[in-house]
């Protein structure tokens, strides 16, 4: 084994731990600079290019009632892949690494498993786009009906992102802790982890800049 590799063993092992103990304390765990600059914005790239062709397909519509012209948001546009699409090499990189903290957390528990989960697949990525003017996503679960995902794992790439001026927040509404919220701000290289079923209802509050994200659901 190079040294190179041991080294990115230790941190993968390092940041397995961490997911650990924080799903297993809050259900939820945030892990930045994830990729580090270069490799983070050259996934940037590659997203920003699939936008510019024109891949993403429009999502849910959002008609907003509280508005007299019953003003529709386009809200999440969206596309998925496997990441060996001749234009996903990096996006594919990505996806290695998260599957690479998601296994060794799998295994580095006791008993093999990550609260309970004995993690044996996953969804293709889904690439997902708000294009700003207000697009959101209302509060919801991302499980709700036991379909076998367990670990949602989303990875932001936006750049310079303010959530005072350009909104865009995660406001996660953890079961339980009735007075308090988890705020993720969608910021560049940030990977974040949670619990995929009722313990995690959330919302994407309105986003005013474009906002891109990669998400990952594990199954068990
Ligand atoms: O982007 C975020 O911070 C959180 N995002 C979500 O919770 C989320 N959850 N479920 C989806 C299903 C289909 C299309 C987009 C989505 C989606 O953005
Ligand atoms: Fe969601």
């Amino acid at each position: 084994m190079n040294k190179n590799s041991v080294y990115e063993q230790d941190i993968l092992e390092e940041i397995s731990c961490n997911v650990i103990k924080d799903m297993n304390t809050f259900g939820v765990c945030v892990v930045d600079d994830f990729l580090g600059k270069e490799k983070g914005l050259a996934v940037l790239k590659e997203v920003i290019e699939m936008h510019k062709t024109g891949v993403f397909k429009d999502g849910q519509l959002v008609t907003n009632k509280l508005k007299a012209d019953l003003k529709t948001i386009r809200s999440d546009q969206i596309t998925w892949i496997d990441g060996k699409e001749s234009y996903c090499r990096n996006i594919d990189c990505l996806i290695r690494r998260v599957d690479a903290v998601v296994l060794t957390a799998n295994t580095m528990t006791n008993n093999g498993k990550m609260g309970n989960y004995r993690i044996n697949g996953r969804t293709k990525a889904m690439v997902a786009c708000y294009p700003g003017h207000g697009s959101h996503y209302v509060t919801h679960v991302d499980n709700p009906n036991k379909d076998g995902r367990c670990i949602t794992a989303i990875y932001y790439l936006n750049q310079d992102w303010d959530v005072r001026k350009n909104g865009g927040l995660l406001r996660i509404f953890p079961e339980g802790w009735t007075d308090k919220v988890a705020d993720i701000e969608p910021i560049f290289d940030r990977l974040l982890f949670f619990w995929s079923d009722r313990r995690n209802p959330h919302e994407v509050q309105p986003a005013y800049k474009t906002r891109y994200a990669i998400t990952l659901w594990y199954f068990d």
